[in-house]
Order: C-alpha cells, then sequence, then structure tokens
C-alpha cells in the first residue's frame, strides 16, 4: 500500500486518552463512533488546531508533527470542512471559497469545482441567502480550493435532507475520483460509511478499531 497518511500519537482528554494509530492511503475513509469519543479531536490533530502530546503524523512523506517538529495549520495543506461549515456570515459565498488563496483572480480548478457542484449562480450571495446544501457545497469547495493533500469532512452531511445528501454524497465519490486524495469522513451513520469509504474505523473512548468490511457486520 501507498501509504499517504501515517498518524501515530496521544492525546489526553478529560476523560480518556485518545490513542491514534492509523494509516491510510488515496481512499476515502470513515470514521465512526458515539458521541464524544475523539472523532473530532482525532481530525484537529491531523489539521494542526490540536497537538498531540506524543507521536507523529506524516503526510505524502512530509512530518507534520513529530520528530520535534510542528507544522503549522496553514502550511499542512490539510482541507477541513467543519462540522457547522463554519461559512464567515459577512463575506459571499466567492469570498468564503477564496479567502486564503494567494491573489485575487479565481484559479481554473475553483471554477471548475463550483460548476461541478452548480453553485456558479450563489457566488454573490451571502451564507444566510443559501440553503443547507448550498452552504455544505460551498464549504466543500472551500475546503478543496487551496488544492489540499489530504480532506478532513466532520460530518458533512448530517443537517441535509434526504434527497440533497444523497446528491451531495455522489459529487463527493466523483470528486475523490478526479482528486484521488486522501479523505476523512466522520459521519454518525454506518449506512452511510458503507456507501461512501472503501475502509471503516471506529473510534471509542479514543480507541480505535478497524471494523471489518461486509453489510452483515455493519448494522
Ligand atoms: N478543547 C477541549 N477541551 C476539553 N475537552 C475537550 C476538548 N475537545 C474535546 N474535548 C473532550 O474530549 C472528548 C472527545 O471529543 P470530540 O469532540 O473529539 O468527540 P467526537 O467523537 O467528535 O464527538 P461528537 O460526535 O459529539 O462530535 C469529549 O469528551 C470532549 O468533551
Amino acid at each position: 500500500m501507498n501509504e499517504m497518511l501515517k498518524a501515530v500519537f496521544n492525546k489526553k482528554l478529560p476523560d480518556f486518552e485518545l490513542a491514534a494509530d492509523f494509516s491510510m492511503d488515496r481512499e476515502i475513509v470513515a470514521i465512526v463512533g458515539p458521541s464524544g469519543s475523539g472523532k473530532t479531536t482525532f481530525l484537529n490533530c491531523l489539521a494542526g488546531i490540536a497537538d498531540p502530546d506524543a507521536g507523529t503524523i506524516v503526510l505524502d512523506g512530509r512530518t507534520l508533527f513529530g520528530k520535534g517538529r510542528t507544522v503549522k495549520i496553514r502550511d499542512r495543506q490539510v482541507g477541513y470542512l467543519f462540522q457547522d461549515y463554519a461559512l464567515f456570515p459577512h463575506m459571499t459565498v466567492r469570498g468564503n471559497i477564496l479567502f486564503g488563496l494567494p491573489g485575487k483572480p479565481e484559479p481554473p480548478h475553483v471554477t471548475e469545482l463550483t460548476g461541478l457542484l452548480g453553485i456558479r449562480g450563489l457566488l454573490g450571495k451571502y451564507p444566510r441567502e443559501i440553503s443547507g446544501g448550498e452552504k455544505q457545497r460551498t464549504a466543500l469547495v472551500r475546503a478543496l480550493a487551496m488544492k489540499p493533500r489530504l480532506l478532513l469532512l466532520d460530518e458533512p452531511f448530517s443537517a441535509l435532507d434526504d434527497a440533497t445528501r444523497i446528491k451531495c454524497r455522489e459529487e463527493l465519490m466523483r470528486i475523490h475520483a478526479d482528486w484521488k486524495i486522501p479523505v476523512l469522513l466522520v459521519t454518525h451513520s454506518m449506512d452511510e460509511a458503507r456507501r461512501v469509504a472503501t475502509r471503516i474505523v471506529k473510534i471509542e473512548k479514543g480507541r480505535m478499531d478497524e471494523l471489518p468490511a461486509g453489510p452483515a457486520l455493519l448494522s
């Protein structure tokens, strides 16, 4: 396996310790587990929002954390779609997407993504003027705008109605087929994990375990 991401680290949380031992290729891996089990903390450590107490995180051969080194968030090239989308309310869809990108002209891949996700007509609107599904698409384009080497999605579809959720999932899978970057998807839904991911990892009280693939085992 061509290992794109390897994360082996520990982080103390109030009630237990997150013990991450995880690696992945250019695939979609679902992270499941009960509320408060450490899923978001795991993503935060990968993104650089939180630091492990000890261990290493290596992405595409580059050490992001460990061996006396902590690469800053903005230098990690990790795209992160937060649980609540976290769009800036005072910025338009275009402003949100291009925030943090150097230079003003819209890069061609952003034009392509906004076209693919059908939000070109919304670029001048503000988050309060668009629907949940449109916010989700905007947040996804923003997470992809800086061409990340790793994409983290924290319950990206949970606030959407069924039809929009199915459409957004399909779009994600199409983008993944195109970009072929590793994608980590936190979800509460086993059904979603099974539909979208090639592997499923369960976190429970900070312990990670790979679940065997196969619908019968994933009820
Ligand atoms: N910055 C923090 N300070 C103190 N405690 C924290 C912090 N971040 C997380 N925790 C605690 O660590 C545990 C794991 O939280 P985390 O958000 O990673 O869980 P989760 O699996 O993502 O939960 P959910 O599914 O509800 O989003 C929880 O008990 C939480 O209260």
